[in-house]
């Protein structure tokens, strides 16, 4: 059974007191089975080192983006060497709001993907559509492109270092979350995807966490959506409702 995998993307908010905060009083307090559920949280890089030094042990750090480039003569980067190097596990890459302020394409995506897990990194993939691809009937031919880009630079051995975000850029940060069987429609094409493109062994293990407006009430419903193994959360990891997120998949294993 796949272990659920559950992300705080702390984006670029909190002071460094409000950091400290937030680990103190919701993160370190945190209570699950490790063996059951998997937790990371991404804070901005500068306040990464404190909380590595502080955060409780089950729970793992992950940083938001990685340079596309080695290290060297690129201002205001952070390479995947950097990263890997402060014992970082995790990056999130691909996320909705790098591509649209940030210009970052499909190509960039996949190549940042394969830089950061030939560095032993591994990598929150985030995928999804627009409300205006949705509703011109375009969600799964987005997602394919954006799943083709990452594939044609990866060996099929690299997805076992993978997490699959399918965040539907409607729904972040927006207050309107998918449906559990809207959710549940797009983690079964990129499960087929998987199955199709990579092989049976990514279509087994491989997780696909779903990110956009989960809260504590709508947790629970979307978690016990077949191919839906956790979340991607933005807002409320902020706040003391990740406890009850937490919680919500720890219960359903
Ligand atoms: O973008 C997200 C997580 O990466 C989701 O953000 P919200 O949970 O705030 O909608």
């Amino acid at each position: 059974m796949r272990r659920y995998f559950i992300g705080g993307n702390w984006k670029c908010n909190n002071t460094i007191a409000q950091t400290q905060s937030l680990i103190n009083s919701v993160i370190n307090k945190l209570a699950f089975d490790a063996t059951k559920v998997e937790v990371a949280v991404a804070p901005i890089f500068l306040h990464v080192p404190w909380v590595q030094a502080n955060i409780q042990k089950n729970v793992q750090v992950a940083v938001q983006n990685t340079s596309l480039t080695k290290m060297g003569a690129y201002t205001g980067e952070i390479s995947v060497e950097q990263v890997k190097d402060l014992g970082i596990p995790w990056v999130i890459l691909g996320h909705s709001e790098r591509r649209q302020y940030y210009g970052e394409t499909n190509e960039i995506v996949g190549k940042k993907t394969r830089l950061a897990l030939d560095h032993q990194l591994k990598v929150m993939a985030c995928v999804g559509e627009k409300l205006a691809d949705r509703e011109s009937g375009q969600t799964t031919q987005v997602i394919q492109a954006q799943l083709d880009s990452i594939k044609k630079e990866l060996t099929t051995e690299q997805w076992a270092n993978v997490v699959v975000a399918y965040e539907p850029v409607w729904a972040i940060g927006t207050g309107k979350t998918a449906s559990p069987e809207q959710a549940q429609d797009v983690h079964a094409f990129i499960r087929g995807w998987l199955k199709s493109q990579i092989g049976a062994q990514a279509e087994q293990q491989t997780r696909i966490i779903y990110g956009g407006s989960v809260t504590e009430k709508n947790a629970l419903d979307l978690i016990k959506q077949k191919d839906l193994d956790g979340f991607l959360v933005g807002g409320a990891a902020l706040k003391s409702a990740f406890t009850d997120i937490v919680a919500a998949a720890s219960s359903s294993r």
